[in-house]
């Protein structure tokens, strides 16, 4: 689903944000990436729906490589992969439906289809009561949980969040991951970039350990630390 072969991103500061990343994610999983502030996660990301470009290397999604796309192959890729950052992203002037309705409109799908999908993904996320209320109406979760309704309403093949959590207190973030992980369960690949601890230690899944843009840990059912063996399932 997702690969990386000799992947390297200088930023044109001069700052190596990754070095050298050869990782595959096949379809279905869900990795965790973790890895201090500054490690390169949201480098990481940004390489994988095309906001930035790798230095050196290839990149594959969905079996084809993304590093030569033109502007509607780009649209494609983005329609394929959806992505949840840690500040929202919402639209403030429209409500949590229009907010969700826009991400199908872009993609030029039909009114019926759009009617149709949009009430149901709201409804998965919890927030099928709250379609009429506008982002800033509505408390940090549930504006998150909107991101996540936005990001799997096209059916992507892969979610993507970027610290997701970042800004949620623990029961709400717990909330989350598990709406991720049912999301998940239904066969899309999910790869979570956190800080979050206990989260990544209860999870016990895949785990991709950055620091300072090298991948040092690749760990199937791991926790956040090395060796640390002492999680539970969800
Ligand atoms: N657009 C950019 N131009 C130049 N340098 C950048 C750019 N974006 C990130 N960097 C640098 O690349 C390195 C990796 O940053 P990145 O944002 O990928 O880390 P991160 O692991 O996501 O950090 P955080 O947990 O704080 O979000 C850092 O040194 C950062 O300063």
């Amino acid at each position: 689903m997702i690969q990386m072969v000799g992947v390297s991103k200088l930023y044109q500061n001069g700052v190596a944000a990754l070095h050298d990343i050869n990782i595959h994610i096949e379809k279905g999983e869900f990795v965790f990436l973790i890895g201090q502030s500054g490690a390169g996660k949201t480098t990481f990301i940004r390489l994988l729906f095309r906001e930035e470009l790798p230095s050196t290397g290839q990149i594959m999604v969905g079996g084809r490589s993304i590093i030569r796309l033109n502007r509607k192959e780009i649209a494609i890729l983005r329609r394929n992969i959806g992505v949840v950052f840690q500040d929202f992203r919402l639209l403030p002037n429209l409500n949590v439906y229009e907010n969700v309705a826009f991400a199908m409109r872009v993609t030029e799908c039909a009114k019926n289809d759009i009617s149709r999908r949009v009430p149901e993904v709201l409804d998965l996320v919890g927030l099928g009561h709250k379609s009429g209320s506008m982002p800033a109406q509505l408390s940090g979760g549930e504006q998150q949980r909107v991101a996540i309704a936005r990001a799997i309403v096209n059916k992507p093949m892969v979610v993507i969040a970027d610290e997701p959590t970042g800004n949620l207190d623990p029961e709400t973030s717990w909330d989350l991951m598990r709406l991720l992980n049912e999301i998940n369960k239904t066969g899309t690949t999910v790869l979570v970039a956190t800080h979050a601890r206990d989260i990544v230690d209860v999870m016990r899944k895949r785990v991709l350990a950055l620091e300072n843009g090298r991948m040092m840990r690749d760990d199937t059912g791991g926790g956040y630390d090395e060796n640390k063996n002492n999680g539970l399932l969800l």
